[in-house]
């Protein structure tokens, strides 16, 4: 084998571009995966996560550019680079009639004879019932499945597309652990989401793409200090968006009648002094959100030739 895990990046794209007809689908995408680091690919619906993951396993051809994946040659190599690869793709189509349990085992002897064990052990910690027909079961079953067939093999690579969608919050949590461990043992992740929070439990870099194009590479802690939250005071009386508005980190302030909202990028302590001085009947605070996050990272990385791929 041309790779092994000791290697230092597992997934570089350079110049990776590839166009649905005149659609962009991602542009000029460079970047490294390093062996061993869970990376969070995160982008909103159409951002392009899914067209790059296809690129790097050769379901589709660049139109410009070019991925090594594990060393290889995703088009070349294709056959070898799967074995090594665990891949949840983002639409599950599983055909026919059988058993969960039957098409598990389909893949357990395609790659090369897992442990019945192991693929049990992984079906009872995810919940997932074995002996139900595939077409019975519900989507976030069906992606259990397709997360059992990806981790089964202990691939040196996982890529896995929007692994979360359909699970309940419990599954959630339990699939983070399965990522965590997987880290813990030199595997290396590669999982797109639109869900922030999901990637900041377990990820050490996000790559954030919009519009088909990389917007910043970022360690997952430099990601949450600048997280924008909306906020919404109630008072008991009108107040006067002036006394808001140049505080630190906040901005879009609007008043109407007693209800003042506003947008707080970092701490909210400025914030909350400041309404103290008046009587707060209520406070809602949203969870920091995606779009302006990746606005407020738009913004920051706008003039810069691009984006810092080794952040
Ligand atoms: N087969 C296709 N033919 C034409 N355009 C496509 C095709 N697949 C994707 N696109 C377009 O390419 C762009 C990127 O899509 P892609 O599915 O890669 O985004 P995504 O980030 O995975 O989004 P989602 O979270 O919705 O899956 C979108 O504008 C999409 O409409």
């Amino acid at each position: 084998m041309l790779w092994s895990m000791t290697d230092d990046i597992a997934v570089r794209a350079e110049d990776l571009t590839k166009f649905y007809g005149s659609r962009r689908g991602i542009e000029g995408l460079d970047l490294e995966v390093r062996t061993g680091e869970v990376m969070g690919f995160l982008g909103p619906n159409g951002a392009g996560k899914t067209t790059t993951i296809r690129l790097l396993l050769d379901f589709l051809r660049p139109t410009r550019g070019r991925a090594t994946v594990l060393g290889m040659d995703p088009r070349r190599d294709k056959a070898a680079l799967h074995r090594h690869i665990g891949y949840l793709p983002g639409e599950l189509a599983f055909p026919g009639r059988e058993k969960a349990a039957d098409l598990l085992r389909f893949f357990a002897d395609s790659r090369g004879g897992v442990a019945w064990q192991t693929v049990a052990g992984l079906a009872e910690r995810l919940e997932l019932d074995l002996s139900r027909p595939i077409h019975t079961l519900s989507k976030g079953n069906k992606q259990k499945v397709g997360l059992v067939q990806a981790f089964m093999h202990s691939p040196a690579l996982l890529i896995l597309d929007e692994p979360t969608s359909g699970l309940d919050p419990l599954m959630q949590q339990e699939f983070l652990t399965l990522v965590r461990e997987a880290r813990a043992a030199g595997q290396t992740v590669f999982m797109s989401s639109h869900v922030l929070a999901e990637v900041q439990q377990t990820a050490d870099r996000v790559a954030i793409v919009r519009d088909g194009r990389l917007a910043a590479v970022e360690r997952v802690e430099s990601l949450g200090r600048r997280a924008v939250r909306t906020v919404e005071i109630h008072f008991d009386g009108t107040v006067d968006p002036a006394e808001f508005g140049s505080l630190p980190g906040v901005s879009d302030v609007s008043v109407t009648g007693p209800v003042l909202r506003c947008t707080v990028d970092g701490r909210l302590d400025p914030l909350i002094k400041a309404a103290a001085r008046h009587e707060v009947i209520d406070l809602l605070s949203a969870e920091p959100d995606l779009e302006e996050t990746f606005l407020s990272f738009y913004y920051q990385s706008e003039g810069a030739a691009d984006v810092a791929p080794g952040a």
